[in-house]
Parts: C-alpha cells; sequence; structure tokens
C-alpha cells in the first residue's frame, strides 16, 4: 500500500543531515504501524512524502502502487482523496456543527447533498458522536473535537489513514478512545500510520512499530513496544541493537546530549 524504496530527503542543499537518509519500507494493505523517534527523527516528513506535499530528493515513493515522482501535480488532489489525515490540534471549524465539519470534507470534492445526508452520520457512527451532530466543537471535550477530525478523515472512504501525533493534545482517557476509533477503523479494512511520542499508548495497543533516528529506520518490530528495543549508531558507524535498561538508557543519553548540542 505505502513503499518507501531508497528514500531520501533533503531539505536544503547544504543540508548536514537528512531528514530521511535511505529509508526502505512497506506498509501492506490493511496494517496499523508506529511511527515513533525523537523530535527531528524524521516521522512528519515521511507523512509528507505519502500525500506528496514534498517530493523525495533520491528514491521512489509508492502508494498504491503509484510511484510519486511520477505522477503530475494535477493528479496530486486524486491520490490525496484516498488518505485522511488528521491533525494533532484538530483543525476543526469553530462556527460550523460537528455535521458540518464532516460534511465540508465531501463538499470540497463535489458530493452530491444526498451522498452528505447519507455518509455523515456513518462516519459520525464510526467514531460515536451520532449523538452530538448539531453541537459544535467548542461544546465538545478534546477528545471528542479529535473524533470529530477522525470522522472528516474517514468520510471519504480513504484507503489510507495518516495521522500525526493525534493523541498530542488529550490526557489519557481521551486518548484511549481516540486509539480505540482508530483500531476500529483500522479493522474495517484502513491502513493506518500514526507517528506517535505517546509511548504508554504504542506499548498497551501493541502494532508494528517503525522507528525512526535521524531521518534513518533503526527498528521494524512487528507488535513491538515503544523503547523495547534501540538501536545505537557508534563511533566507527556499527550498529548495535540494546534491549531494555540498556536502550532506555541510551535514548535518554541521547536526548541529554541532544539537549547539551543545543545549549552549546
Ligand atoms: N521545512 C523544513 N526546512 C528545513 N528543514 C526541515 C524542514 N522541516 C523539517 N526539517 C528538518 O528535517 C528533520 C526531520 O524533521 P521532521 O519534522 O520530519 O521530524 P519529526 O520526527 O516529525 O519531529 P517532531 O516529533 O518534533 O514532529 C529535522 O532535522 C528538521 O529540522
Amino acid at each position: 500500500m505505502i513503499k518507501f524504496e531508497n528514500v531520501s530527503m533533503v531539505y536544503e542543499p547544504k543540508q548536514r543531515n537528512a531528514a530521511l537518509n535511505d529509508v526502505n519500507i512497506e506498509v501492506n494493505r490493511g496494517e496499523f504501524a508506529f511511527l515513533v523517534g525523537e523530535s527531528g527523527s524524521g516521522k512528519s516528513t515521511f507523512l509528507s512524502l505519502i500525500l506528496r506535499e514534498k517530493r523525495a530528493t533520491n528514491g521512489a515513493v509508492y502508494v498504491a502502487g503509484q510511484n510519486l515522482n511520477r505522477i503530475p501535480s494535477r493528479r496530486v488532489p486524486k491520490l490525496r482523496r484516498d488518505i485522511g489525515f488528521v491533525f494533532q490540534d484538530f483543525r476543526l471549524l469553530r462556527e460550523r456543527t460537528v455535521f458540518d465539519n464532516v460534511a465540508f470534507a465531501m463538499e470540497v470534492i463535489g458530493a452530491s447533498r444526498a451522498q452528505i445526508r447519507d455518509r455523515v452520520p456513518d462516519a459520525l457512527r464510526m467514531v460515536g458522536l451520532e449523538d452530538k451532530a448539531r453541537r459544535k466543537p467548542t461544546e465538545l471535550s478534546g477528545g471528542e473535537q479529535q473524533r470529530v477530525g477522525i470522522a472528516r478523515a474517514i468520510v471519504n472512504k480513504p484507503s489510507i489513514l495518516l495521522a500525526d501525533e493525534p493523541t498530542g493534545n488529550l490526557d489519557r482517557k481521551n486518548s484511549v478512545e481516540v486509539m480505540n476509533v482508530l483500531d476500529r477503523i483500522n479493522q474495517n479494512g484502513t491502513t493506518v500510520l500514526m507517528a506517535t511520542h505517546a509511548h504508554e499508548l504504542v506499548s498497551e495497543f501493541r502494532h508494528r512499530v517503525i522507528e525512526l533516528s535521524k531521518g534513518s529506520v533503526v527498528r521494524d518490530e512487528a507488535d513491538g513496544q515503544y523503547t523495547a528495543m534501540t538501536t545505537v549508531i557508534n563511533q566507527d558507524g556499527s550498529r548495535e541493537l540494546l534491549t531494555g535498561e540498556a536502550a532506555m538508557e541510551a535514548s535518554s543519553e541521547a536526548a541529554m546530549n541532544e539537549e547539551k548540542d543545543e545549549r552549546q
């Protein structure tokens, strides 16, 4: 469904470290994968290449069999129709009702009123908000607002759902509700790729875990945990796989060094 073949991405010609560095990954139809990694490791860049908001500097990105380097700009809107996107900060229209926020995603692609009347209630049912269709976003909890964001993302029945830190603004209870909704959508056949820092959710909901570090894939594990393993790159360039406590220590040491570098 999604395939990265030797993908590298540099934003500026003289950039010292690539945002993505020779990434090879395949996500199959119907999978649920978490994309994890420290801040700046390349998660958002990865998602933006799938949407063709950006183009790979090297290598090829395939979505549903199409090489995104090869499709003309005029075909990009059609590609994006097959991909739903969930934002960390919900991005709802405050003056519109829940129903109208979801309907908006159909209006922009020219759906008829009859189609909208038919499909919006289904999407709201999927996220458990069928009885809140007439509310405004400000009358909802954060978790409910995010579920409206998810209903909007799936109402056009995309085969892929991308989520960038969808629980980043939510407390634990609301985060779990959002995760349950994403799981349900996945069980109905949608491929879900979720970038996140929420280690407790990753370890609890147990899906494939793809970990990026400085633009490289350092771990790809079916049914993974957030920090069960990490790969460190030694000074001589060799890679070493650490597990358990040692992995946790290496991650916090790396974070501290990064903070020190930033201060210097
Ligand atoms: N528009 C841009 N121009 C130049 N460099 C960029 C741009 N966007 C991202 N980068 C750089 O690319 C690298 C990867 O960034 P990216 O935003 O993909 O990381 P991330 O893992 O999503 O981080 P976070 O968890 O903080 O969202 C970082 O070094 C970042 O500084």
